[in-house]
């Protein structure tokens, strides 16, 4: 009985093995067939990786998209074509095709993708960030020109650096006395974060250590929104790339998204009350009273209460981290390379002496500075990718056949860090921005750290002077130096990956006065 039944059972076991063969084999000949079709009628998509079912190519991504992107290119080249999930992306990687998608098709490819943090977080797309072209991006960008981004606004504000800076040396020689170490990246983005508050707010919420401080339980909570932000949006949401998953919220990121959002419209519906309550003086108004009074444009259009509230996280969320790296990744490569801090420093005393300090009229005279502050966002590059893109219609680059809704991403830390558009471009070096015989162009777009086209960074103006300013200030009146037994080649230049680069190992420097110390009792410097 046992043995009749292992009988039957193996020729089932026969029988079924060679159908499965056969199905399997004109599976695999139908998928081939196909295959081959799609290639010889599809469009001619630009080479790039493997990828798998469903997950498409995001494994090749890694944990440092940026260095794994470069390290691909060597094989695809500067124009890549991988399927993230199920959302087909090209990835640009070389100056000249980056002229070609910022520049010459930027009419093709200014629009953001729709996204779930700019659905859930900027109420609908509804901020500049994430806006897709169309009125509302239009009188965004308007605004920026016209009435925030001024010449004028940056004027204003000079006294809000001076006064950031000059409690940032104070804090810094102090914590410092008696040779102690200190850390510098949390004192750093204190420092930005008021100043970028304080732009927009007209308060610091950030230390509770200065005039102007708003030091409720409200503020103490939003100023860590932009914490936890940076590692959200620095993030995959599977939901993005995946989006059968999007009710699973893998991760909880949304679920985040959506309490962070309600957190910042407690504090923005307050800021915004208390705004309305004031006049302020002319000359002295913040961003938030500029929104608000705001007149409508030619066609009638007027910013709503939710936009200002997406406009203004946008600006919080996009000013703070972003010039935090913009002072931190200079001051880092000085400490590493202190030939340079000794020539930024001879600099400074050529231009302004020792009898007097720093004032933000002298920065035009430091080109060494800014040079190297320019080296600084080179390498590594502040933020790695460009903020994506979509492509409004087909079109075609470097010969290739570009779909319709294609995703960009911008590699810009590739451009800035291979070999092919820069010699030796793992040596920190400022002098390649101060080369007369071979300056560095903005129309060549191998320097790209904010971004192009209509979409490029409508805070570089201000970020710059903050940087600047800052620097120059802090080298002037400060000798820093490293802890003991601790050489330039061992500050720790590595970077984790996320809409900024953050350093992996804190900052620790000494500092001690640098000019006479009666100045500083001037300067209203307590030491
Ligand atoms: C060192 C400092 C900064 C760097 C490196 C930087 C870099 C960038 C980059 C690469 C982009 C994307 C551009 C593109 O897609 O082509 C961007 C966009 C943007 N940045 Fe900045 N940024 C900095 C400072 C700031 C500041 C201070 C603000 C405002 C307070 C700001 C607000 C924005 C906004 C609102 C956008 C979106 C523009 C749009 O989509 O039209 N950024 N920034």
């Amino acid at each position: 009985m046992v043995e009749g039944m292992q009988v039957a059972i193996g020729k089932f076991a026969d029988l079924y093995g060679s159908y499965s063969y056969y199905i399997g084999t004109a599976v695999v000949g139908l998928l081939v067939l196909v295959l081959v079709y799609k290639k010889l009628t599809g469009p001619k998509l630009p080479p790039g990786p493997f990828a798998w079912p469903v997950i498409g190519s995001i494994p090749h991504m890694g944990t440092q998209p940026h260095i794994s992107l470069l390290n691909l290119s060597k094989k695809y080249g500067p124009l890549m074509y991988m399927q993230l999930g199920s959302v087909p992306h090209i990835v640009v990687q070389s100056p000249e095709i980056a002229k070609e998608v910022l520049r010459t098709q930027d009419h093709i490819w200014a629009s953001r993708p729709l996204t779930i943090t700019g659905e859930v977080f900027f109420y609908d797309h509804q901020d500049l960030l994430f806006a897709p072209i169309g009125p509302l991006f239009k009188l965004l960008r308007k605004t920026c020109v016209n009435a925030l981004f001024t010449p004028k606004r940056n004027q204003q504000f000079q006294a809000v650096r001076k006064e950031m800076t000059t409690l940032f040396i104070q804090n810094l020689l102090q914590e410092c006395k008696g040779g102690k170490p200190v850390e510098v990246d949390n004192m750093l983005k204190e420092t930005n974060f008021n100043n970028i508050s304080r732009l927009l707010y007209g308060k610091s919420y950030y230390g509770l250590k200065t005039k102007n401080t708003d030091g409720s339980l409200k503020a103490r909570e939003f100023h860590e929104i932009p914490e936890v932000w940076a590692k959200v949006a620095g993030g995959v949401i599977v939901g993005d790339y995946l989006p059968f998953l999007r009710p699973l919220d893998i991760g909880g990121c949304e679920a985040l998204l959506k309490t962070m959002r309600e957190e910042f419209n407690v504090f923005l519906t307050g800021v915004i009350e208390e705004h309305r309550q004031r006049v302020p003086a002319p000359g002295t108004e913040d961003f938030v009273d500029v929104l608000l009074a705001l007149p409508a444009d030619d066609q009638g259009h007027r910013l709503t209460e939710i936009q200002i509230k997406s406009f203004l996280q946008d600006l919080t969320l996009g000013g703070i981290d972003t010039t935090t790296t913009g002072v931190f990744w200079p001051l880092l490569q000085l400490m590493r390379h202190p030939e340079h801090k000794k020539k930024v420093q001879e600099e400074l005393d050529a231009v302004i002496g020792r009898d007097r300090l720093v004032d933000e009229s002298d920065l035009p005279r430091l080109p060494y500075l800014r040079a190297t502050i320019k080296e600084a966002l080179r390498m590594p590059t502040a933020v790695p990718f460009l903020a994506p893109r979509e492509s409004l219609e087909a079109c075609k680059i470097a010969g290739y056949d570009i779909p319709k809704g294609t995703r960009l991403i911008v590699n810009a830390y590739a451009i800035h860090n291979s070999p092919e558009f820069w010699s030796e471009p793992e040596k920190f070096d400022p002098e390649r921005f101060l080369d007369p015989k071979n300056p560095v162009k903005p129309e060549e777009f191998k320097y790209i750290p904010f971004g192009g086209g209509r979409r490029m960074c409508p805070g570089m103006d201000s970020a710059t002077l903050i940087a600047e300013s800052f620097l120059a200030s802090l080298l002037h009146c400060c000798d820093l130096s490293l802890p003991k037994g601790m050489r330039p080649q061992d500050v720790d230049s590595s970077a984790s990956f996320g809409v900024t680069l953050a350093p992996i190992t804190p900052l620790k420097v000494v500092a001690t006065p640098r000019l006479p110390l009666k100045m500083y009792k001037d300067a209203g410097i307590a030491l």
